[in-house]
């Protein structure tokens, strides 16, 4: 492979837990000439630990039985490099060309280190830039959020969009032939994807075609038994195309739903080897090719699918040692690269590490922020800005009535539960699940007397301030007390002052102090729900009310 230097000691952590048990570093894998793309360290003791802080940012630590395993954190390398974009947003109002210039420099950065092609890094920056400017604010979504979830949505797309699912044949067995170069994992994979066919309630046949290495064979054999699935051979001396064309004949007449081809593996693409191949697919008219690359040569799979395709016609890939892959160069380039996505993933050596691709877990791993991002989607869900907007001026001119009331608590209904969306707002986790609780019991009580108002009354709560005819009216129809929907209205003028004030720590940047929020509105609950206990507790809160209504009605 050019441009590959191997100084392998060991390709997989299984070799380095084989190796010895004393020594501080037993195994190391080098791929490419300047970067620790594979690095497993086994240690019994702690040095490498101690090791592990700076040059290894990024890797992960696990105990494994008798000693630690020291892994590398899957794209932990660029994750940590997108970080840095987020951070130089802290503080800023609103996404502009000028102040996304550097973040996205960072990005093109991480991108880069994680051996993602440059043609690919170009695109991706000049789309995220573009719509990073371009997307409407969303109000309580910070402007670095807001980057996160644009980059996001580029990197979904980037990897395929959406999860791609195996093709079945309309009848007879499905016939999925693998090809891959020597050691990427391809035979490991023949039994992974059986045993997953196997759960999905499908019966298989394993086939081995890789006549030039009997020990593949056996391997096969073994991997076969193993997930209880049977294997046809024919030894070495059949040409493959014929054992696969006599593998599909055994497997109809067993009715087997799908067969999986092993092939060959070469050290590199030749001629040979892509006639081979060629010959095979003509022999068994596969509905699925899927080239198996490894995940820790970078932007060299994307390369080496891009050069199968157009050989021989494939329609997918997958990626192995995912699991070892600290960059994700390959992840990100391989559909960019060759059009053609990646269908599964390998992570791990144990039969039931291989998994569908799903392009939007993927991202949400990269970036290591699912909270923010469900945040944003939620909030943008929820919130057109034009809403957004016109609630913002309502509030700031003292307009907020009861419709918007009514529309507030509405929308925090959509947004699902109240408690969980809290729980995402920075500042907001000391509130108690039992204060949040509360909080929801209090917005239903307040709605069924909002749903009694005339559509005046709603649109001008002084209508209700102003007149007792109207409280009582309200109260009857409602099922309260005439108390409580006095109680109401003061509330209503006191959350628009909160809301005017809230708003103005907002627009000078300081953020609002949530739990005082929450803690009023627990108190004012209380008082509406109205005991006598109650009532002597919150005093201070109900003459508060009373005198925001008497001070209403003076004017
Ligand atoms: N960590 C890790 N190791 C893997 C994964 N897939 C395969 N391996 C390991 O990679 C090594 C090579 O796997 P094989 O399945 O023999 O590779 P192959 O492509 O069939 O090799 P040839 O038959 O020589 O072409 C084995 O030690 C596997 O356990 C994976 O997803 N993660």
């Amino acid at each position: 492979m050019e441009g590959t230097r191997t100084l392998a000691l060991s390709s997989s952590p299984a070799a380095a837990r084989r190796g010895p048990e004393k020594a501080a570093v037993y195994s190391v894998h080098f791929r490419h000439l300047s970067t620790t793309s594979s690095l497993h360290l086994r240690a019994a003791q702690s040095p490498v630990l101690r090791a592990s802080s700076s040059p290894f940012q990024g890797w992960r630590r696990r105990r494994r039985a008798g000693g630690l395993v020291v892994r590398a954190e899957m794209f932990g390398q660029l994750t940590t490099g997108l970080e840095s974009a987020w951070n130089k947003l802290r503080g800023v109002d609103v996404l502009t060309k000028e102040n996304i210039a550097e973040p996205m420099r960072d990005i093109r950065r991480a991108l880069l280190e994680a051996d993602v092609s440059l043609p690919v890094v170009r695109r991706f920056i000049e789309s995220v830039s573009e719509k990073a400017v371009g997307t409407d604010v969303i109000r309580g979504v910070s402007p670095d959020q807001q980057l996160v979830k644009v980059v996001n949505d580029e990197l979904v797309q980037l990897m395929g969009g959406e999860v791609s699912d195996l093709v079945f044949a309309k009848s007879g067995p499905t016939v999925i032939l693998l090809a891959g170069l020597q050691g990427v994992g391809k035979t490991t994979v023949c039994a992974k994807l059986a045993s997953y066919l196997k759960k999905m309630g499908k019966s298989c046949m394993l086939v081995a075609a890789d006549v030039y290495r009997p020990a593949a064979i056996d391997q096969l054999t073994i991997l076969g038994k193993k997930v209880g699935v049977p294997v046809y051979s024919e030894g070495t001396d059949t040409k493959p195309s014929q054992i696969a064309k006599n593998g599909l004949k055994e497997a109809k007449s067993q009715k087997t739903d799908v067969i999986i081809v092993d092939t060959a593996g070469r050290l590199q693409v030749d001629k040979a080897m892509m006639n081979e191949l060629k010959e095979v697919k003509r022999a068994v008219n596969p509905t699925e090719v899927l080239l198996v690359v490894d995940a820790m040569t970078g932007q060299e799979a994307a390369g080496l699918v891009s050069s199968f395709n157009d050989e021989i016609g494939i329609t997918g890939a997958i990626l192995t040692k995912l699991d070892g892959d600290s960059r994700g160069g390959a992840a990100l380039s391989v559909k960019e690269v060759s059009g053609k996505p990646i269908k599964f993933v390998g992570q791990g050596e144990r039969i039931e590490d291989l998994e569908p691709f799903y392009p939007d877990r993927m991202a949400q791993r990269i970036l290591g922020m699912g909270d923010v991002l469900s945040f944003v989607e939620k909030a943008q869900e929820v919130m057109r800005q034009e809403d957004a907007e016109e609630l913002q001026k309502k509030i700031l001119s003292a307009k907020f009535n009861f419709n918007d009331f009514l529309k507030q608590t509405q929308m925090i209904a959509k947004m699902g539960s109240f408690s969980r969306l809290i729980g995402m707002i920075p500042g907001m986790n000391k509130v108690t699940p039992a204060q949040i609780r509360e909080a929801e019991k209090n917005l239903k009580f307040m709605e069924s007397m909002i749903n009694v108002m005339t559509p005046e009354e709603r649109e001008r709560p002084e209508l209700l301030a102003e007149s007792r005819e109207r409280r009582k009216r309200v109260a009857k129809d409602s099922g309260k007390t005439e108390q409580q929907v006095g109680q109401l209205v003061a509330q209503l003028f006191q959350m628009r002052a909160r809301m005017q004030k809230m708003m103005g720590a907002m627009q000078g940047k300081d953020s609002p102090d949530m739990n005082e929020l929450m803690e009023s509105m627990k108190a004012e609950e209380q008082a509406a729900a109205g005991t006598g206990g109650r009532r002597r507790k919150y005093g201070n809160l109900r003459q508060r009310q009373l005198d925001a209504m008497r001070g209403f009605r003076r004017r």
